[in-house]
């Protein structure tokens, strides 16, 4: 146990109520914020209705003893299931067994609070953060950000406030604070497949569900009640894009020329397409993470990612997972906590960044190619052969807790590796035979 402080969490988002969980088990008073009400009380109707929760996510989870009860609410899905135009293929993830896992996001914030509040922390709903003083961590407080601001003085605040967090803005005044925003010009909307009248789902409910089509893609994750949340990610101007998209008939006859299997499992197409948002995506990056011994950001607060490899999520809890093992070793040393716990972290989260940007590639365009999918072959029977040999980027990022700067290194290595195979002749039928393999064996040699 640590000396008790007085610690406030901004946001009672994913990360921070975890946050919550570890710090009040490390023995201190936790306050959490948030500006918006208390999610438990009610209809969530936040966007990513969904997550895809890995290996890292779970480890913190399970690091304080939580992971059995958000099994409970999580789907596996071991697979791929690309729906090309005129058939259907499947990619599993890893191996046997290997899955990610599908959870509300409003379900699994509920659970969050809830563990947090029975481990005895404190949360303020409708409370906006509008400022922090860094120098005595001190949060400011209000109704509106022109309106009168009340002061709550702690020893120590977390930013956990997202990816437009307030607390970050405020490190952002400070010389030596690096920053950098950048908005994708394409955007998402949210559609649903509901279940069927016997609850059941209308496809395979152990897949992630994938129509790539170059630009522009659908998905969709399976829910606990039997539906689907499909997202549908595209530019938003050009042709194939929302700004395109005026009217039901346009709608409709998108849907049906370019994701003809979907039209009769998405019923309220055009009404939920205009109903529903467009959502922008961001990629932000900053450094430092930490003010002295009093300020902390985590999650997305300090690097929001774009959502194409299903991590934010997991890399905000992994960044918990990082915090709790420097708190072990350096006891009461806060400053060497925090200066520890930035250093390890920044690298990893520029680099899932960078994964995360890649993969929007992967899975729009490459899932459609016959070329790509054989080299997921060769990189599988080649890893089951030799699995101290090999290890596929997709199993480094999701089924490890291997850092993601190594995962994208040693990536981009075995990337050059694959390139040069699939340039042997006749690839497509000597893919699995002993020539193949030595030639890896051989390349793998020129490190
Ligand atoms: C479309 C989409 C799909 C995604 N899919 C996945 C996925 O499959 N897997 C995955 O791992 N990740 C995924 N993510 C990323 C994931 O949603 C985020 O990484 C994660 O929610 C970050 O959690 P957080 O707690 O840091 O921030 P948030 O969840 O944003 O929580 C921040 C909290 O702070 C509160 N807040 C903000 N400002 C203030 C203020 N001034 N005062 C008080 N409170 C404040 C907010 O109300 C909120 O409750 C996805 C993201 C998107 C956009
Ligand atoms: N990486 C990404 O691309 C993105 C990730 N996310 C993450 O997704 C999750 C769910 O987000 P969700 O609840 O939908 O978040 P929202 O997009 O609803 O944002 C929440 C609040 O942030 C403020 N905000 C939104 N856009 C901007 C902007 N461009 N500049 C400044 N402030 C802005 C708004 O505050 P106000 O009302 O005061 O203006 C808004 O109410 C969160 O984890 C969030 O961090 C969210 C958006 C993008
Ligand atoms: N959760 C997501 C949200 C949006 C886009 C992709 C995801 C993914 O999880 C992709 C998955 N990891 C894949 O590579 O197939």
């Amino acid at each position: 146990m640590q000396t008790p402080l007085k610690i406030a969490i901004v946001g009672s988002g994913l990360v921070g109520s975890l946050l919550a969980i570890y710090l009040k088990k490390a023995g201190h008073v936790v306050h959490v914020y948030d500006r918006s009400p208390d999610i438990r009380k009610i209809n969530f109707s936040g966007r990513s209705i969904n997550l895809a929760m890995s290996n890292r996510g779970w480890k913190a989870l399970d690091g304080v003893g939580v992971g059995e009860s958000v099994r409970e609410i999580a789907i596996p899905m071991d697979k791929r299931a690309i729906h090309l135009v005129d058939k259907l293929n499947f990619q599993n993830y890893g191996q046997e067994g290997e899955s990610i896992y599908s959870i509300s996001r409003g379900t699994l914030n509920r659970k969050m609070i809830d563990l947090a509040e029975q481990a005895g922390t404190e949360f303020y709903f409708d409370q906006k953060i509008w400022d922090v003083t860094l120098s005595d961590a001190t949060l400011h407080i209000g109704e509106t950000e022109r309106g009168e601001w009340e002061e709550k003085k702690y020893d120590m605040v977390f930013g956990a406030d997202g990816a437009f967090s307030r607390i970050r803005h405020r490190m952002q005044r400070q010389s030596m604070f690096n920053y950098s925003q950048e908005f994708l010009n394409m955007g998402y909307k949210e559609l649903n497949i509901p279940a069927n009248t016997d609850a059941t789902h209308k496809l395979d409910k152990n897949s992630f569900h994938i129509w790539p089509r170059g630009k522009y893609m659908l998905i969709a994750l399976p829910n606990l009640d039997g539906s689907f949340t499909c997202t549908l990610f595209m530019p938003f101007e050009g042709e194939n894009s929302f700004e395109s998209l005026t009217d039901r008939k346009m709608v409709e006859d998108f849907f049906e020329k370019n994701f003809p299997d979907s039209i009769e499992v998405i019923p309220k197409l055009a009404e939920d397409f205009f109903k529903n948002p467009t959502s922008t995506l961001v990629t932000m990056k900053c450094f430092p993470w930490t003010y002295e011994d009093k300020i902390a950001l985590i999650g997305d607060a300090c690097h929001a990612i774009v959502p194409f490899y299903g991590q934010g999520m997991n890399a905000g809890f992994e960044d918990i997972t990082v915090l709790n093992e420097m708190i072990e070793k350096y006891g009461d040393d806060w400053k060497k906590i925090f200066s520890e716990y930035e250093i390890s972290r920044k690298p990893n989260a520029d680099a899932i960044a960078e994964l995360s940007y890649r993969n929007f590639m992967e899975m729009s365009t490459k899932t459609a190619d016959e070329k790509f999918l054989l080299q997921k072959k060769i990189e599988k029977a080649f890893s089951d052969k030799h699995p101290d040999k090999w290890i596929p980027l997709y199993s480094r990022v999701t089924f490890s807790d291997r850092p993601y700067a190594e995962a994208l290194a040693i990536g981009d290595f075995q990337n050059g590796i694959m390139e040069e195979v699939l340039r042997t002749d006749d690839i497509e039928n000597i893919w699995n035979s002993p020539e193949i393999e030595n030639k890896i064996l051989e390349l793998l040699q020129n490190v």
